[in-house]
């Protein structure tokens, strides 16, 4: 795995330093068995014992400095690892289209990137090292068993037959179960980002106890699956625990005979019950250890799910360099484009036909549901389309580098998302980088300052900190229609080519929304828009508009026109409320005429 590889030296050399401090413990027997079979049963030497001791001490002394050098090996490789697998996920959740994030839950994503990847990170600093260790142990230890004493070797050995297969069938249940636990854990993680994010919401409809029992039902879930990972686990234990037991109170039987009938001597015996008291605690972690490499391997295998995911929207091979803006403005144009969510679901658009001339402001009216959104999202392409092409300046999006279609199109929400940073840097947001690093700190203030006003957001001045006040998470110290005119004052910060709008100025008040429109005919002149608009005020900012209907574009035309002679906007503007239909200044004559 290629996150593991630059930890790979450190942790061999750490898991060198394991084996070789187990490989120690296993010594000591050795020499307890000369000690034994020497000066203890034979000549008494004083000399000879003192000597062993010491040799004990050295050897014991060895394994603590050994165990030390392991933990200061590993520990930091295995933080390196984490950090980056968690640094590449979130560079590929940022990569990966809307569409992914439509389809998984924010608590799945949260899960992935902190608990799974802390699973795998203690998997590799203690698991991934002890159980090679352990392994290495139970084999070499059963191997100097055999040679101590082969009838007693061959019966620890039968013993490890049941094990063995016991072990087997708890990789194949516990594997099942890690897994299980890892998703619920996921969802319940979503519950609670969505009930958090959703708050006001609950509160407001009372609905916190269903939350809570919704909550708890899924808490209830995890804990039945963590239930049946410490029974299957427990199992694996106590089978190791009693298995060797058992099969040493056999082998001390039979030690026992064989060195009273001599066939065997008493260091041997010493010696092979020693070293069977050295591998009891590597034979009894076995089944941790196990649990925790499975629980690794859940984790692992979430991850690489995410990472695997290859960008639906990835950028092409050979990219195709967007002209340099011409002087009259961008032109942008959807030729015969269609849209499906999901595939083989409903189309949304079904054949858009339409062309944004340069410089010209476009408003794309239709029904609440009919694809507006959906249609403006196809433009920065935050969504492909899945039939037809859109072109800006006669090149098709998706030729182009995400990054510099991102540096000519600029967009702003209907439900406008700020970050939990200040103002001032919320609407740097959509400056490009580069363009931010060759201006100087006046004209970055510049900047700030004009798209503020744009966008008639005087109210951060007033703010505590005035533009450096940070605006909480998601800017909720902000009111909706604050939040919307820092949104667009984001989106024209950054001075685009084409400005995509989602009915920017639903939350704001008349007053305010014709200040807004102000500023915004001001800056709009030479800036290609398309505009969706579901009020007759936010029409007045467009050359023509374009009705959507039924997927397609059933009409365009200024607005007077349209509203003369395409009955399905007048009963789009009119259907949206009151005032929608109002005509605009200089459209009475018109509105007079239809309204006879
Ligand atoms: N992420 C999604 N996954 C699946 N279907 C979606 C998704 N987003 C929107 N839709 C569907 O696509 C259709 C068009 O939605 P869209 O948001 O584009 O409409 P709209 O015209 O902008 O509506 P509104 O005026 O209410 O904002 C709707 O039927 C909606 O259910």
């Amino acid at each position: 795995m290629r996150w593991a590889r630059p930890a790979l030296p450190r942790v061999v050399l750490g898991g060198s330093a394991t084996l070789v401090a187990s490989l120690i413990a296993l010594a000591v027997p050795q020499v307890l068995r000369s000690v034994v079979n020497g000066p203890l049963l034979t000549d008494g030497s004083r000399t000879a014992v003192v000597q062993a001791a010491l040799l004990v001490l050295v050897l014991g002394v060895l394994e603590a400095v050994l165990v030390w050098c392991r933990r200061a090996l590993i520990a930091t490789p295995g933080t390196g690892v984490e950090r980056t697998m968690r640094t590449d996920l979130f560079r590929h959740l940022l990569d990966l289209p809307v569409a992914f994030h439509d389809r998984r839950g924010g608590g799945q994503l949260l899960q992935r990137s902190m608990g799974d990847l802390h699973t795998v990170r203690r998997w590799m600093v203690f698991g991934l090292v002890q159980l090679v260790v352990a392994a290495t142990t139970v084999l070499v230890g059963a191997g100097l068993m055999l040679a101590t004493s082969p009838p007693l070797g061959l019966v620890y050995l039968v013993g490890a037959v049941p094990v063995i297969w016991l072990g087997f069938r708890f990789r194949q249940d516990y594997k099942v179960v890690a897994r299980r636990a890892r998703d619920q854990a996921g969802d319940l993680a979503t519950r609670v980002e969505e009930s958090v994010h959703g708050i006001r919401v609950l509160k407001a409809f009372g609905r916190g106890d269903d939350a809570l029992e919704e909550f708890v039902r899924q808490a209830d879930e995890l804990r039945g699956t963590e239930l049946d990972k410490a029974r299957a686990q427990s199992r694996m234990s106590f089978a190791l625990a009693w298995i060797p037991e058992t099969t040493l109170a056999v082998a001390l039987g039979l030690g026992v005979w064989l060195a009273a009938t001599d066939r065997v001597s008493v260091g041997a015996l010493v010696a092979f019950f020693a070293t069977a008291t050295v591998m009891t605690r590597p034979v009894e972690s076995l089944g941790h250890l196990m649990a925790m490499t499975l629980d690794a391997r859940a984790g692992t295998d979430r991850f690489l799910d995410v990472i695997d995911t290859v960008p639906a929207l990835a950028d092409p091979a050979e990219p195709v360099a967007l002209p340099a803006a011409p002087a009259g403005g961008t032109r942008v144009e959807l030729r015969d484009v269609r849209f499906a969510h999901t595939p083989g679901s409903a189309e949304v658009l079904r054949g858009v036909d339409l062309v944004l001339e340069p410089g010209e402001t476009m408003a794309l009216v239709g029904l609440t549901g009919s694809g507006k959104t959906t249609l403006l999202q196809l433009v920065p392409r935050l969504y492909d389309v899945t039939g037809g092409a859109v072109l800006v300046d006669g090149v098709d999006v998706r030729d182009v580098t995400r990054h510099d279609l991102r540096g000519a199109v600029a967009v702003a929400f209907e439900d406008p998302i700020l970050f939990s940073a200040s103002v001032r840097d919320n609407v740097l947001m959509g400056v490009p980088t580069e363009r931010l690093a060759e201006m100087t700190e006046q004209e970055v203030d510049d900047v700030v300052r004009i798209a503020l006003d744009v966008a008639s957001a005087g109210f951060v001045h007033r703010l505590p900190q005035g533009v450096d006040t940070v605006v909480g998470e998601e800017g909720m110290s902000l009111s909706g229609g604050q939040r919307q005119r820092v949104a667009l004052a984001r989106a024209i910060a950054g001075r685009p080519r084409v400005l995509v709008l989602d009915d920017p100025l639903s939350a704001l008040d008349v007053a305010t929304e014709a200040d807004v429109t102000e500023g915004l005919r001001r800056v709009l002149a030479g800036t290609t828009t398309l505009v969706v608009a579901h009020r007759t005020s936010t029409v007045a900012l467009a050359d023509r508009v374009a009705v959507l209907e039924d997927g397609r574009i059933t009409g365009v035309g200024r607005h007077a026109d349209l509203l003369a002679s395409h009955p399905h906007y007048r009963y789009v503007l009119t259907a949206e409320g009151d005032e929608a239909a109002r005509p605009l200044p200089g459209d009475l004559d018109v509105a007079a005429e239809v309204g006879r």
